[in-house]
């Protein structure tokens, strides 16, 4: 991965981009999510999209209800067993999100210049003169000239699915438009987007939290992804529901921006966050077009910075119905990576897209391309920079073990870790090879005084192993160059050097079983012994 490493900046011989590229373990540091959804919930295509490289699964509870996501989720169990390949679980939140009610679920044509009225009058059936809205305070917030969008949930932006609207006037509760553009309205779900106004809807709703609370604590999800989120207080609530529900207390919250809102109260959000999401769907029609590149670049730089992993979304649009992407999409991939994402999203592509998992591979290709022009240099110098000293011990030994594994070429940087942090730290120092997380159990301590030579599993509940342990392991899938592997049980986080011992060699084990670790590799090791953290770096023999 990291040998023959090219950089843009430096002269590059044209043929050598003609060079094929040899196949690897990993389809590509940068992880990808995956939206399940009709195209994509059978056991047979969620088997294949996870060994295409998809690692985290998004349930979008915007549309369908708990019980199809529920099938969706057990054909996903099924699937990670078979394939061996891990998965995160994301729940999408529906949020603040106006939708257009249409119970016939008739399609409904619009006609460029024609008006249309938007009404809370649920009553109405929608047609083309009339789009009954699920938010009371629309009128409220409109005037004369601002500009509605109403499109099939995860619109496409072809112009013929979706419409464009001009506010021509408002009368009493209802807003009546001119059609900017003919369209026909088609399927169960439309949303709708008014620019840059402030929807006077929860982040949370009712039936969110309903959600959390039953479907989210059964199946112990890793992530919520908290749409709309406006302020950073939407992230503190969010988190203190969390914290009452049993296992979700270490679930991890990744703020959905998606409008101007989200925008300038992005420093506040990404401090109280775990993660972000770049929704660029919502966004990219708040923000007038020229100024879509400037968020994306400068949000994530701050996340890089901040160490917090950051998923771009709405990338391969017109993947949905065909095999090969556009070129500007193709380009537009390979720079998200260039920019720093962790993870891209992928929306309609999968979850109602002919090609899911062609849609996968594809854009799992061009990440790993591009990760091999990713300039890490400059990268690891501007982020040591911007640390400044003194740097936490912590932070100094992962961009030391960073280092001196790009210096010594070694070919993985295996971190001992118990929470996940320790190896989200290495991966905030952009290393050009994979991280292998060793997610190690920690015990509490009357727990620790148990005996772990024997049948560890049978001390341990089920739910608290999977709790424990793996939550941290799954919660490293969404980050760049990051790859969890699960200690045996029975090694409590004494960092005993016997146990570390142990374990190392079943970690050396698993990577050369993968192909990431051969003969003469050199290796760097990232781990606590007694009270001390250390790096070595190990050379190994056959
Ligand atoms: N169980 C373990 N055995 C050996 N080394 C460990 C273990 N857990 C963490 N380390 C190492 O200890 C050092 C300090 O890591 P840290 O204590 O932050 O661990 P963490 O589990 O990643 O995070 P946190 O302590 O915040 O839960 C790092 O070098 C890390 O690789
Ligand atoms: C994924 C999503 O919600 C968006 O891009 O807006
Ligand atoms: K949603
Ligand atoms: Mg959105």
């Amino acid at each position: 991965m990291h040998s023959g490493h090219l950089l843009l900046e430096e002269p590059i011989r044209m043929v050598s981009i003609l060079k094929p590229s040899k196949a690897s373990f990993f389809p590509a540091m940068t992880k990808i999510v995956g939206t399940l959804g009709p195209k994509s919930r059978s056991v047979e295509v969620i088997s294949s999209c996870l060994k295409a490289g998809m690692s985290v699964a998004r349930f979008d509870f915007s549309w369908c209800d708990p019980e199809y996501h529920q099938e969706t989720l057990e054909n996903l169990k099924t699937s990670i067993k078979s394939t061996k390949k891990l998965c995160a679980v994301m729940l999408d939140t529906v949020g603040a999100e106006m939708q257009v009610v249409n119970k016939s679920e008739k399609s409904i044509s619009l006609q460029a210049e024609a008006q249309v009225v938007l009404t809370p009058d649920r009553g109405q059936e929608a047609s083309s003169q009339i789009l009954p809205i699920n938010y009371d305070g629309l009128a409220k917030s409109m005037k004369k000239g601002d500009t509605i969008f109403v499109g099939q949930y995860l619109f496409t932006g072809s112009e013929t699915t979706s419409v464009w609207l001009e506010v021509s006037e408002v009368t009493g509760q209802d807003v009546v438009c001119t059609i900017k553009n003919s369209a026909t309205l088609a399927g169960s779900l439309f949303t709708l987007h008014a620019s840059q106004v402030h929807i006077d809807l929860p982040t949370l709703t009712d039936k969110d939290k309903e959600v959390i609370s039953t479907w989210g604590v059964k199946n112990k999800i890793d992530f919520l992804s908290l749409s709309y989120t406006r302020h950073a207080e939407d992230v503190r609530q969010a988190r203190e529901f969390l914290s009452k529900l049993g296992d979700l207390s270490q679930t991890h919250i990744f703020a959905k921006i998606e409008n101007i809102e989200g925008l300038t109260h992005f420093d506040e959000i990404l401090q109280e966050a775990d993660g972000i999401i770049l929704s660029r769907g919502n966004l990219g029609i708040d923000l007038p077009p020229e100024k879509v590149f400037f968020f994306q670049k400068s949000a994530l730089y701050k996340c890089n910075m901040a160490g917090k992993p950051a998923v771009l979304t709405r990338v391969v649009d017109s993947m949905t119905d065909n095999l090969r992407p556009t070129r500007a999409e193709a380009t537009d991939v390979a720079n998200a990576v260039l920019d720093g994402s962790d993870a891209i999203l992928l929306g309609a592509e999968t979850l109602r897209g002919l090609y899911p998992v062609e849609t996968i591979s594809t854009v799992g290709k061009i990440c790993a391309e591009a990760e091999k022009v990713f300039n890490q240099d400059r990268y690891f110098k501007r982020t040591v920079k911007y640390v400044g000293e003194p740097m936490s011990h912590l932070e100094s030994i992962a961009s030391s073990a960073v280092r001196a594994a790009i210096k010594v070429k070694a070919s993985v940087i295996i971190c001992f870790t118990s929470s996940g942090r320790a190896a989200r730290l290495i991966a905030k120092y952009r290393p050009t090879m994979p991280v292998l997380s060793v997610v190690i159990p920690r015990l509490k301590t009357n727990q620790l005084k148990w005996s772990f030579s024997g049948a560890f599993e049978d001390q341990l509940p089920t739910h608290l192993w999977e709790s424990l342990f793996t939550i941290n392991a799954r919660q490293s899938l969404v980050v760049r160059g990051l790859f969890p592997i699960l200690a045996d049980p029975r090694h409590p986080a004494d960092s005993t050097s016997a146990s570390n011992e142990s374990i190392l060699k079943v970690a050396l084990d698993h990577g050369k079983a993968a192909g990431v670790i051969k003969s003469h590799d050199r290796v760097v090791v990232c781990q606590k012994v007694g009270d001390s953290s250390v790096v070595k770096i190990i050379e190994l023999e056959d």
